[in-house]
């Protein structure tokens, strides 16, 4: 299946795309193997997670209204977004992906989602910080969180993705929001747990 999805991947992203999607599944498989995750499930998610990528808007819709997936108005407006949801069909229907969590992760993969499993939560935070998307100090930083505390991770990731969202004055889904406060939640209450414990 990998060549076979690499093989499609050169004919529908670019070469850039290629390797950060090659960065993702790399660092899923590290991520995975770290917090206790079947490493093989995170690699194929990770490859899979951004195969729509470079589908054009019309036929994100007209793949999301096939498949009677719910368009939210920001989806309407930047189905863009819709890339997500569109490669776990492609993901589904072309290379017979059909285990719900690879799917979930491959869906949730640019939004989060509230409650969303330790796979989930790897293809977002791996998504974001995988080597190629830079050296700067603060994904550095995040980096390092991400071996050490999963949730915190998805936390830091939903702050980046919002802060460049409101530097580059795009309109903001709010199932990140809703993400970041679930994962904040829960690194709230890990915190209390080791102040109890100490
Ligand atoms: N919460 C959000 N609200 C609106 N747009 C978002 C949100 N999160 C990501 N995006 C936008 O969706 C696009 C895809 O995000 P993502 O899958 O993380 O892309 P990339 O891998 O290109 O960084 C980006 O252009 C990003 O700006």
């Amino acid at each position: 299946m990998r060549d076979r999805a690499i093989a499609w991947l050169a004919e529908n992203v670019s070469a850039h795309r290629l390797q950060h999607i090659l960065g993702v599944e790399q660092m899923c498989i590290e991520l995975a193997r770290c917090h206790r995750v079947d490493p093989l499930k995170a690699a194929q998610a990770g490859l899979l997670h951004d195969l729509a990528k470079f589908f054009k808007p019309t036929r994100l819709l007209e793949i999301a209204k096939r498949n009677g997936l719910e368009i939210d108005p920001i989806c309407q407006a930047n189905p863009h977004l819709l890339h997500a949801d569109a490669s776990a069909i492609v993901a589904r229907d072309e290379f017979g992906i059909n285990d719900r969590e690879i799917l979930d992760a491959i869906c949730n993969h640019t939004l989060g989602r509230p409650q969303m499993s330790p796979l989930s939560c790897i293809v977002f935070v791996a998504d974001a910080l995988e080597p190629n998307r830079g050296k700067t100090p603060e994904l550095e930083a995040m980096r390092q969180v991400s071996w050490q505390n999963l949730y915190k991770s998805v936390q830091q990731t939903c702050d980046y993705s919002l802060k460049c969202l409101v530097d580059s004055n795009k309109t903001i889904h709010p199932r990140v929001i809703l993400t970041r406060n679930w994962a904040l939640q829960i690194v709230k209450k890990q915190m209390e747990k080791a102040t109890c414990n100490s």
